[in-house]
């Protein structure tokens, strides 16, 4: 596994990896993948990324559903990447609420800075942040992360409001920008 930071790609969860609701995920059956995600996902860990999870789930602080359902939903995660032939290597969650005023709620750094803890590494600077929302990129752009948007979930919303979108490239789903950094970016 390369400790290159630009070898870390980190990724939101709901609106990146699996479709989003304005109802909050709250069950396994409501953790609906995108197919292409997965695929992605599994895509570049064989070219060599690592690969890592940074989730707000303020759904349990709300009282929609406890971390033990949350960690069903993780499992599925983990085992329909590992059958896809990849891996990821931490999914880090914050489960506060906006009036807890903790440090890992993004556009905090917490999560990432638990990720990059978890992994080992010197620094953030030059991995990547993949999200749907304006805080996940401000979340790792707080770290040195280069801003990915992507269209699925919240992100036409996001792209469309404009704000803070100076630093950020835009595709249109996880395996578009998947194809763009195996294909057209090839990474020392
Ligand atoms: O996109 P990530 O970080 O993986 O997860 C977002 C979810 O935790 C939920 O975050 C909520 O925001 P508030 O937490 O209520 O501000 C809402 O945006 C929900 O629609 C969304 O499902
Ligand atoms: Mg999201
Ligand atoms: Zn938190």
């Amino acid at each position: 596994m390369s400790l290159l930071p630009e070898r870390l790609i980190i990724l939101d969860r709901d609106g990146v990896i699996n479709q989003d609701s304005d109802a909050y995920i709250k069950s396994l059956a409501e953790w609906i993948p995108y197919p292409s995600a997965i695929d992605a996902m599994a895509r570049l860990y064989k070219a060599g990324y690592t690969l890592a999870v940074a989730t707000n789930q303020s759904g349990i602080a709300r009282g929609y559903y406890d971390e033990k359902t949350l960690g069903t939903m993780h499992k599925r995660l983990q085992k329909l990447v590992s059958n896809a032939g990849g891996e990821i290597a931490h999914i880090a969650y914050c489960p506060h609420g906006p009036d807890d005023i903790c440090h890992c709620r993004k556009p905090l750094p917490g999560l990432l800075e638990d990720i990059q803890k978890k992994l080992g590494r010197k620094t953030l600077e030059g991995s990547w942040m993949v999200g749907d929302s304006l805080r996940d990129l401000q979340a790792g752009e707080a770290v040195g992360c280069h801003s990915i948007l992507v269209r699925t979930g919240k992100g036409q919303k996001t792209e469309a409001k404009g704000i803070g979108l100076e630093k950020a490239q835009v595709f249109d789903d996880l395996s578009a920008f998947a194809d763009w950094l195996i294909n057209e970016n090839p990474v020392s």
